[in-house]
Order: C-alpha cells, then sequence, then structure tokens
C-alpha cells in the first residue's frame, strides 16, 4: 500500500449529513477547525441539506427588493450569505461550509461522515447511500435517539455503522446549538473505539497485524459482525487524536472516551426525563421536583444500559458531559423541556406544539419515548421503568402529570 502515516497523500474530506440546529452548529465548528489543518482536512466541508424553499423577510440584511417573498432554495440560500436562515438564524456561517442538496454527491469520496440530524430520517438516509461512500470511511454520529426494530432496541451508531459497513461513533454533550453557534463555552463527549485494523504500527504498518473484523454486542447481547475496509495508510488516521483536532475548538472542549454504548444511550434518554420536567414544571412544580425526576431518569438510563447492555457499559460515562450534565441542560434549557412545559401549561399535545412552534425542527424525546416504550413493552419489562412509562402515559393522555409522586413511594 502507498504511504506512510508520516507522509499521507490525501487529506480527510468532511461531509456533514443534515443541516438542522445542531447540523449546521456542527458544520460551522467543523469547518473553522478543517481551515486550522489544512495539512490534514480538505477546508472545504461538505453539509447535505434536504431542500426546501425558503422566504427571506423584508427586516433581514440577506433581503433583496428584485427577489422580494418568492420562495428561493435553501440550499442556495445558504452558499449566497453563509447564513442558514431557517435552522441557525444570525450565525454567520464559515464560507468553506458548502451547502449541497444531492445526498450522493454530499457523501462522495468522503472520509470522515459526521450524522447529524433527527434520528427517525436516518434509516432512509443509510438507504440511499449505501454503496455509494468509501468503504474505508469512517462515521460520528451526533444523532441523540435509538432505533427500534421488531423487540429489538439499537445505537444509532450501531445501525450507521452496520447498514454502511463502516465503524462509526458517537458524539454527545451538554450541548444547545444556539449557545455553542455563538462560541458560548461548552464540553462535549466522543466515543470512540478506533478499529483494531486501523491502529498504526510504528514502522508505517497499519491494524498491528489485525484483519478488518470489528465486532460489536447488539441490545440482545448477540455478537455482530462487520468486515472493515481499513484507513488507507496514504490517508491520516482516524483516531481519538485526530478526531479531537476535528471537533475541538476553544468554545467545544472534546473528552474522547471509548464507551460508545453509554454515550449513546445517555443522549437517547435524557430527552423521555427532559419531557417529564417540561411537564413537571408546565404543572407549576419546581427546580425541587425537576430534580427528583432527573435523580430517578438518571437511575432508569443506567438500569436500561445495565440491562441490555452489560458488559459494555461503564458507569464514569455518566459523570462526562454526555451523562449528568446534558441531562441537566436537557431538563433546564434544551427543546425537548421547553414545549413539553408549553404543552402543558398550553393544554394542547406535544404534537400540536412541535408543528405550531418549532419552524420544522424535531422534538426527539417523543419517538424516542414511543420506541424505548415498545421494546420495554416486548420483553415485559416495562414496570422496572415507571418514569419512562408515566413520560407515555403523558404524552398518550392516560397518564397525569399529578400523579408523579406516587410513582416515588416505596
Ligand atoms: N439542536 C440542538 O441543540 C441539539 C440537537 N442534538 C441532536 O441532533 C440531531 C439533529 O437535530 P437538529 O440538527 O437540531 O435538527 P432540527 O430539529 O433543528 O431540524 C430538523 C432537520 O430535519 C430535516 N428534515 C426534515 N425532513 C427530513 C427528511 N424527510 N429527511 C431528512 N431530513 C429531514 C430538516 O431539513 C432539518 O434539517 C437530533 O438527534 C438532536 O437530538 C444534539 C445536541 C444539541
Ligand atoms: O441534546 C440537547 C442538549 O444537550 C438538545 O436537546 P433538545 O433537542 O431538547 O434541544
Amino acid at each position: 500500500m502507498a504511504g506512510s502515516p508520516d507522509s499521507p497523500r490525501h487529506k480527510h474530506k468532511v461531509t456533514v449529513v443534515g443541516s438542522g440546529n445542531w447540523g449546521t452548529t456542527v458544520a460551522k465548528l467543523v469547518a473553522e477547525n478543517t481551515r486550522a489543518h489544512s495539512d490534514t482536512f480538505e477546508e472545504d466541508v461538505q453539509m447535505w441539506v434536504y431542500e426546501e424553499n425558503v422566504t427571506i423577510p423584508p427586516d433581514s440584511p440577506h433581503y433583496d427588493a428584485a427577489v422580494g417573498d418568492q420562495p428561493q432554495k435553501l440550499t442556495s440560500v445558504i452558499n449566497t450569505h453563509h447564513e442558514n436562515v431557517k435552522y441557525l438564524p444570525k450565525i454567520a456561517l464559515p464560507s468553506n461550509v458548502v451547502a449541497n442538496p444531492s445526498l450522493l454527491d454530499a457523501v462522495k469520496d468522503s472520509s470522515i461522515l459526521i450524522f447529524n440530524l433527527p434520528h427517525e430520517f436516518i434509516g432512509n438516509v443509510c438507504k440511499q447511500i449505501k454503496g455509494h461512500i468509501l468503504p474505508s470511511a469512517r462515521g460520528i454520529s451526533c444523532i441523540k435517539g435509538v432505533t427500534v426494530t421488531e423487540d429489538k432496541v439499537e445505537l444509532i451508531s450501531e445501525y450507521i455503522g452496520e447498514s454502511l459497513g463502516i465503524y462509526c461513533g458517537a458524539l454527545s454533550g451538554a450541548n444547545i446549538a444556539n449557545e455553542i453557534a455563538n462560541e458560548l463555552w461548552c464540553e462535549t463527549t466522543i466515543a470512540y473505539n478506533t478499529p483494531p485494523c486501523d491502529r498504526r504500527g510504528e514502522n508505517g504498518t497499519n491494524g498491528n497485524g489485525a484483519n478488518g473484523d470489528h465486532h460489536h454486542r447488539d441490545a440482545r447481547g448477540q455478537i455482530s459482525k462487520t468486515q472493515l475496509t481499513p484507513v488507507p495508510l496514504d490517508y491520516p488516521p482516524v483516531d481519538h487524536a485526530e478526531l479531537y483536532k476535528l471537533f475541538d475548538r476553544p468554545y467545544f472542549t472534546v473528552s474522547m472516551v471509548s464507551d460508545v454504548v453509554g454515550v449513546s444511550l445517555a443522549g437517547a434518554l435524557k430527552n423521555i426525563v427532559a419531557l417529564a420536567c417540561g411537564f413537571i414544571e408546565g404543572h407549576g412544580w419546581n427546580m425541587t421536583a425537576k430534580t427528583a425526576v432527573m435523580r430517578r431518569g438518571m437511575l432508569e438510563t443506567i438500569q436500561f444500559c445495565q440491562d441490555f447492555f452489560p458488559e459494555t457499559i461503564q458507569e464514569m460515562t455518566f459523570w462526562e458531559s454526555a451523562g449528568w450534565s446534558d441531562m441537566i441542560v436537557s431538563c433546564t434549557s434544551a427543546r425537548n423541556w421547553r414545549y413539553s412545559k408549553m404543552a402543558a401549561e398550553r393544554g394542547v399535545s406535544l404534537h400540536e406544539v412541535e408543528r405550531t412552534e418549532l419552524n420544522g425542527q424535531k422534538l426527539q424525546g417523543i419517538s424516542t419515548t414511543k420506541e424505548v416504550m415498545s421494546f420495554l413493552k416486548a420483553r415485559g419489562v416495562q414496570d422496572k421503568y415507571p418514569l419512562f412509562k408515566a413520560v407515555e402515559g403523558i404524552v398518550d393522555g392516560t397518564f397525569e402529570v399529578k400523579d408523579i409522586p406516587v410513582l416515588f413511594r416505596q
């Protein structure tokens, strides 16, 4: 194989698959880093945009009287004005973020794929790009959610890895997109288990002799096996050091860990707890009630990890940004909390609030609650998760918020 780790001939091409509130924020910070480390990464960052028409209001600096209120393509607005006027308004994007409406063109030849879109859309995206990506590409999922099929629950990162035949890690933390886009400091956690075939030896070999088999455990404890194509030696490595270079910013402090399961599940399940906290506050209770719910929610989160992923879970993960920090921020200032509070105050459904108030953004807690509960019910263990079950009941209208304290009685 040509090249050596000391003299890679290629640079990594990076694509962000998704361009919502968080997708666009991550594209911004990654593009700042590809510029800062242009020896390792191609400067331009592709950002796949689910194309739609937008109208620029007259009070916007991007308003063009000649165009008026005629709808324009979101990709064309982003590439012209360097702003995602719909999902991340008033934030200047670096000019090396390139919005692309073609999914296949955006991922073509990319060696690092960052998946960042609401979890309900990932299945369709993977179906479309399968066979159209570099076999040696590596992924990072910034998606908070799980996929449930029949009685099986899967991490999004595992789902991506298995369906595309690549290795995929996970980024999750106490991260409010608008704050980070405004460069207000926070932490995040990236979980990545550099596959043995990508671990480089001192003499320019790869894999330390390992082949491309990669094993992981799914939710039912079964071993699944993906035959990985190693990252070629004429590319820089994809490991903790390189991923740190790609994501860490002065306002975005990255911790690298290897517990992909813990990081992914903490990020997904806290959205159920955030809904509970919104309902609690909408009902008129305050911080003391919310902390009781957070504590219970964290216990059920850890129990879920131990019940279904017992051999991989690491308790220290819950002390990372992806653990307690995300639980706290999600239950006090994120969208799932904010809009479930609004739904409870107005006495309307969460779906109604999502439709009328979010301008196309998604509340991941609604589908995650449904998916997690359908998995627990299929296994007959839903009563071991009273808070998750109560949240499903509140969303369905079969449980009342005022009865939450009953769950805490021994
Ligand atoms: N917004 C935030 O502060 C944070 C979000 N996250 C997670 O990031 C992930 C992505 O969320 P956001 O970027 O906030 O999204 P968002 O909720 O702001 O935007 C929705 C996105 O979905 C796209 N979309 C709509 N229909 C689609 C379809 N049929 N196929 C594909 N895409 C479609 C829209 O174009 C838009 O880009 C979620 O899992 C969320 O939990 C994680 C940390 C922070
Ligand atoms: O994950 C988040 C905070 O860490 C963002 O959560 P929301 O999707 O509820 O805004």
